[in-house]
């Protein structure tokens, strides 16, 4: 049994946390969780529905006045010693992420640290919850604007980043002073229950935190259709997104959506390219190609398409298939047979409409759910892969002549998450930087994620931002008090 080997056992939990305790679904049924390295099924967890979820909503609004009464400094001290506890078992939980979701070893430490990271950022966030004095409109009155948690809140989580994306938002909503259910993707629930189990260790009350798993639309219905929740933060896809915002109507709940991303990397003329191919390894092949702000479409300027191409096909060739476990290995399975088959649907319609194949693009020798990365040129616009995010290990390039040529074909999108170019122009810079649509820009690098930076995108890609010090705002109301005839 993989999942036998940790050195803390007590982090592979197989219930559900409700109201700080572990419980099966009440109708006993589970779901099974499979390695997508070899498909193997390492545990199972409740199959939970709306009955389950309206329990533990009811937890959360219980627990909150506690929570919410408690100083800024009591709730900071215990999410810090939550940081604490997952980078002291941040092995284990890699592990655990690795076995579930397929990412290499070596990724799944980072994330594990990344996702600490904001909790270790939202604790000291909660202690900087500041209001604002307004000048009155008349003498003796006084205008005093005070923040307050927004009450019982609700996260909906992917699979691609099971720590980080739930840590952006539960370390927001619990240093605002909030409580929280968070339903964690299906695919990766071991990495959300393990969390839970630190955090009740770490000193969250019973009801604080509750994680739960199962039906998605039974338990995403339930959330959207609370008169008790009053905010729902959501990361997946646009499609789930418009879909949650659409039935969060109902009772007016705040929502922040972070989804899908079609980034565009942009090479000019005046690029130092060997930094240009670093940045688009590190952007276009992290977790295999599926992140929400990988590459995928590549715009290189014709002068440079050449050398920018032998440079990128050599760098490309030098990536390690392989299980994610195995040290070394730099490009694991993908999460499931659908996700590899979109990769290679891409890779086919592109070839068929007239792409070149410069590497890569052969099945691979240890299963279907491994995908060579490949590298294809002569790309253009009509091909699925530039309205469709690939989300796996197709570099596409799509050769330019000008600036402006450039910047049309970069915003030919209804997604606006994440954005790169590489130029060493400074005025370049800045007027490829405002002109591209987008919520976050990389400029001369391919890694952009800080816990610091408000992260988020425009247009189809979502609403709100995470992170940074707009993070904890998105968890907490605005009041403001008009004190007359003092
Ligand atoms: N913008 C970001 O920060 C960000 C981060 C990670 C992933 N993503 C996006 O997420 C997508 C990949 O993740 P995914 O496949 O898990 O996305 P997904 O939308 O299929 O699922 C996301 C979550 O929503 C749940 N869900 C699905 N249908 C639902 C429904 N009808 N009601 C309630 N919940 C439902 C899933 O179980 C999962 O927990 C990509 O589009 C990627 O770009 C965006
Ligand atoms: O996949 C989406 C994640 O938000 C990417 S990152 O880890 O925040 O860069």
């Amino acid at each position: 049994m993989p999942l036998s080997g940790l050195n803390n056992p007590s982090l592979l939990q197989q219930q559900c946390f409700i109201n700080g305790q572990w419980v099966d679904a009440d109708n006993g049924e589970t779901i099974p969780v499979s390695n997508p390295a070899n498909r193997e099924i390492i545990a199972h967890v409740p199959r939970m529905g709306s009955a389950e979820t309206e329990r533990a909503i009811a937890a959360a609004n219980t627990a909150f006045p506690q929570w919410r009464d408690l100083t800024a400094v009591e709730r900071s001290r215990v999410l810090n010693r939550w940081y604490e506890l997952m980078m002291a078992n941040q092995e284990d939980l890699a592990r655990i992420m690795t076995l579930e979701q397929g990412k290499p070893l070596a990724e799944s430490r980072g994330e594990i640290a990344y996702a600490a990271a904001f909790l270790q950022w939202f604790a000291e966030e909660s202690r900087r919850a500041y209001g604002e004095t307004i000048p009155g409109a008349k003498p003796g009155q006084h205008i005093v604007v005070i923040t307050q948690p927004i009450g019982v809140t609700a996260a909906i989580t992917p699979w691609n980043f099971p720590a980080a994306m739930i840590t952006r938002k539960a370390g927001a909503a619990l240093a605002a002073g909030c409580t929280m259910v968070v339903k964690p993707a299906s695919e990766t629930p071991l990495s959300a229950l393990a969390l839970a189990k630190l955090g009740a260790e770490a000193g969250l009350p019973p009801g604080t935190l509750n994680v739960l798993t199962g039906s998605a639309t039974a338990i995403g219905g339930a959330i959207t259709g609370s008169d008790i929740v009053r905010k729902v933060s959501f990361t997946g896809s646009t499609e789930v997104g418009s879909k949650l915002m659409a039935q969060s109507a109902r009772h007016i709940q705040k929502i922040s959506m972070e989804l899908g991303g079609n980034a565009p990397f942009i090479v000019f003329d005046d690029a130092n390219l060997d930094a240009a191919v670093e940045g688009a390894m590190a952007s276009k092949f992290r977790n295999t190609g599926q992140t929400c702000v990988c590459v995928n479409r590549f715009l290189v300027q014709r002068d440079v398409h050449d050398a920018f191409i032998a440079k990128f096909k050599n760098a490309i060739d030098g990536l390690v298939v392989g299980d994610g476990m195995d040290e070394g290995v730099t490009q694991s399975a993908l999460i499931n047979q659908a996700a590899a088959d979109k990769v290679n649907e891409h890779l086919q319609d592109a070839l068929a409409k007239g792409a070149t194949l410069v590497s890569g693009g052969d099945a691979h020798p240890l299963g279907a759910q491994f995908v060579q990365p490949a590298l294809i040129t002569d790309v253009t616009p009509e091909m699925q892969l530039c309205h469709e995010e690939t989300f796996g290990p197709l570099a596409a390039v799509i050769p330019f002549d000008t600036e402006e040529e450039a910047i049309q074909i970069a915003n030919d999108t209804p997604f606006g998450l994440a954005a790169y170019f590489y130029s060493d122009n400074v005025h370049r810079v800045w007027r490829v930087a405002e002109a591209l649509e987008s919520g976050m820009v990389g400029i001369n690098e391919g890694i952009i994620s800080n816990p610091a930076a408000p992260f988020g995108g425009v247009k189809a890609s979502g609403l709100g931002r995470e992170g940074s010090h707009e993070g904890m705002a998105e968890f907490m109301e605005q009041k403001y008090l008009c004190m007359g005839s003092i």
